[in-house]
């Protein structure tokens, strides 16, 4: 959607591509006409297998339906090849667009990106040219009006320039709110990966800026173009770090004609809404892996060993099992099963062994006896005694109130001081008055499934940020997707939580697809050289093993730091926001959390109005000048940022020197540094 005016308005052949997009407006409009108007075939009957058929058609063709409304600042195609005459059947010239098009009586106007025969647009080179001659790429105004074009002859010899020219304008085209899609220009590394088929897993690590979000989200719709009627079934979620960034992405797929995707944070995937926080060294050990054998043993630790047989009595009959037999069964079903269908099996084989000395006196009970049997008073002595129901909040109660059956359940995996932190200082009474934090509700989830295996029916599960995961969350997520397939995306220099996993194979591990694809991106598309080059001095401290990303662009005076004092911070803080306004797009300047309110009255006070980040979903869209919190800046960035205090940054977590990693890479074309503290030893500038 570059603007380009490399011909003038009136010129014949740009005349000739308005009137095809007028064309191709048109054709999609009746298209959306005819599947708005066509009448969903209702099957009469009430009963649910009827009722889900019904609610089935009508949402996929509300979702059709949706998906071919023409929106008004998204252009109905990017580009263009022209073909060898002869070269695929009687077509010589194909438009790519972001969903498909046709004029009613089958001749397509408009390609589907996703769709094979687009790939040569992404992929051919005058070395490889595919049988294409020329790729056209428009400009587009910001309402969709086709305004220009820039032809790539593929039948010249040497390197052609162009497509860098165009990715270029692209990139530097200023934001005005939340992130746009890529499609238009995908890079050959990226389009390996979105176009990767659904099974297996793929994991990207890539630098900030490679375009891992614009990857995942792109694959996305790949996938549903590819696999629609697979993934219909689980469905496809984007699990995303917090509800800024989630609001920042969530245009990108309605623009590729994608409607129907869930894009969450993890807490409304797990659905357990969390009522208490931890302290920072609670929260890491609960994030552990650890915790998961801790609770396994918890659980199991409730299965006890028989002390008694069973005398069951009927009529005059009396049948005895033996103790010993008791211990057999419930030993060798802790090896077989989960706890809940243990429980019920342990009744079932307690009440065969009672029907096989039936047997041996003559009898001939059936069904209805041993189930008779397994309800029984005796049986169900032995099972509240053996082998007693629980639930997960009765578990996770007992273990952080009782430091004895903590330490028991513990063994060696955790320290005194570990155990200690997660022991309640004020036990609450009971499990019912327990409020549980976000940590607890991932325990609460691994001891449900460790009772009742859970379904686990998600067709494809796309994580961004995955690097800030902890053990828990991954196998919690892991467990949602047991049959479906991955997405991982993240940086493992951009990981600012303590219980971050640290290693793309743990990650894996923990979500249970080590069989998964890694690659890397490693062409910086967002951040400038000079950016980039100074961000990376952070590298050898935070991620000493991760490359410098290669960047694709210098822009001019990308890079200034200002050093004041106290005193005058807030006044050059504002110049610096005059300045960075003074250009085009977005500004934002980020700070400590802790400083944000401060900074927020001082900027006000200077008459700038800035949005505040994480007070409205949209302040990204409603102010040009946005105050992001330190924490809030992950995944996200602005045409010019203005960075407050790099010390207070750093100061203010544990791995505050990543934290601030993420914040020096948000910028597009301009980063200012304005500092009184001095900045951290590895950037200072010799
Ligand atoms: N092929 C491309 N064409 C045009 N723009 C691109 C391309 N790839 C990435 N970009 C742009 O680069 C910016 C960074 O992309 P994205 O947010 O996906 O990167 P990321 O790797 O997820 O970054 P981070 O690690 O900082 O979250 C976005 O503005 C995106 O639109």
């Amino acid at each position: 959607m570059v603007e380009s005016a490399l011909l003038p308005a009136d010129s014949p052949e740009l005349e000739a591509e308005q009137a095809f997009l007028t064309e191709a407006r048109a054709a999609l409009a009746r298209m959306h006409r005819d599947v708005a108007g066509r009448e969903v075939p209702m099957i009469g009957g009430e009963d649910n297998d009827e009722r889900f058929t019904n609610e089935a058609n009508q949402a996929a063709h509300r979702q059709r339906t949706q998906a071919l409304v023409d929106l008004p600042d998204v252009p109905l195609f990017f580009g263009r090849l022209d073909y060898e005459s002869g070269a695929i059947e009687e077509i010589d010239r194909i438009y790519i667009g972001r969903r498909h098009v046709h004029d009613g009586n089958g001749v397509p106007l408009v390609i589907d990106w996703r769709a094979p025969v687009s790939v040569p647009f992404y992929r051919a080179t005058r070395s490889d040219r595919r049988h294409v001659v020329l790729r056209r790429r428009y400009g587009f105004s910001d309402v969709a009006d086709l305004t220009g074009f820039e032809d790539e002859p593929l039948t010249g010899t040497g390197p052609s320039d162009q497509a860098d020219a165009f990715l270029r304008a692209e990139i530097e085209r200023p934001r005005t709110g939340p992130m746009r899609d890529i499609v238009a220009t995908i890079q050959p590394e990226q389009d390996d990966l979105v176009r990767a088929p659904l099974h297996p897993t793929v994991c990207v690590q890539g630098a900030p800026g490679t375009g891992k979000t614009a990857v995942g989200l792109h694959r996305v719709a790949y996938l549903l173009y590819t696999e629609r009627e697979r993934l219909s079934r689980g469905g496809v979620v984007i699990v995303g770090p917090n509800s800024s960034f989630l609001s920042y992405i969530r245009k990108v797929l309605p623009a590729l004609g994608e409607v129907d995707v869930r894009q969450i944070t993890i807490e409304e995937l797990i659905d357990q809404p969390a009522a208490a926080t931890d302290e920072a060294e609670a929260a890491r050990v609960k994030g552990d892996v650890r915790m998961a054998r801790v609770l396994y043993r918890a659980l199991w630790s409730y299965v006890g060993t028989p002390a008694s047989g069973i005398l069951y009595s009927k009529g005059s009959q009396r049948y005895r099992v033996h103790d010993y037999e008791v211990v057999e069964i419930v030993s060798a079903l802790r090896e077989s099963t989960r706890y809940a269908p243990g429980r019920n099996a342990l009744a079932q084989r307690l009440a065969h062994a009672v029907l096989v000395l039936m047997e041996r006196r003559g009898e001939s009970p059936d069904d209805r006896v041993q189930n008779a049997v397994a309800r029984s008073k005796v049986v169900k002595q032995v099972l509240d005694a053996v082998w007693p129901r629980v639930t997960p909040e009765q578990v996770l109660h007992r273990l952080f109130s009782d430091a004895d059956f903590l330490a028991q359940s513990a063994g060696d995996e955790f320290t005194a001081d570990e155990q200690a932190a997660l022991l309640w200082s004020k036990p609450p009474r009971s499990w019912k008055s327990a409020k549980w934090s976000g940590a607890d509700t991932l325990l609460l989830d691994e001891l449900t499934d460790l009772i009742e295996r859970s379904s686990g029916s998600l067709g494809h599960l796309v994580l961004d940020e995955a690097q800030d995961l902890s053990a828990m969350q991954l196998r919690a997520l892991g467990r949602r997707c047991r049959t479906g397939s991955a997405t991982v995306l993240g940086d493992l220099a951009q990981a600012t939580t303590p219980w971050a996993a640290g290693s793309w194979d743990r990650v894996l591990d923990h979500l249970d697809k080590s069989d998964a694809l890694v690659a890397e991106l490693d062409r910086g598309f967002r951040v400038p050289d000079q950016i980039i080059d100074f961000a990376a001095r952070l590298l050898p401290q935070i991620a000493p093993t991760l490359g410098v990303p290669r960047g694709v662009r210098t822009v001019a005076d990308a890079l200034s730091i200002v050093r004041t004092d106290e005193d005058s911070f807030a006044e050059t803080l504002v110049a610096s926001c005059r300045a960075a306004l003074a250009g085009e797009g977005s500004v934002a300047v980020i700070a400590a959390d802790e400083q944000v309110s401060h900074l927020l009255e001082a900027l006000a006070a200077a008459g700038l109005q800035p949005g505040l980040l994480g007070a409205t979903e949209d302040a990204m869209e409603t102010a040009r000048l946005v105050l992001v919190p330190a924490t809030l800046a992950k995944g996200l960035e602005f045409d010019a940022v203005v960075v407050a205090e790099p010390a207070r940054i750093v100061a203010a977590e544990p791995r505050g020197l990543h934290r601030l990693y993420v914040v020096l890479t948000r910028a597009v074309s301009r980063l200012q540094i304005v500092h009184a503290a001095p900045l951290p030893a590895a950037l200072e500038l010799s």
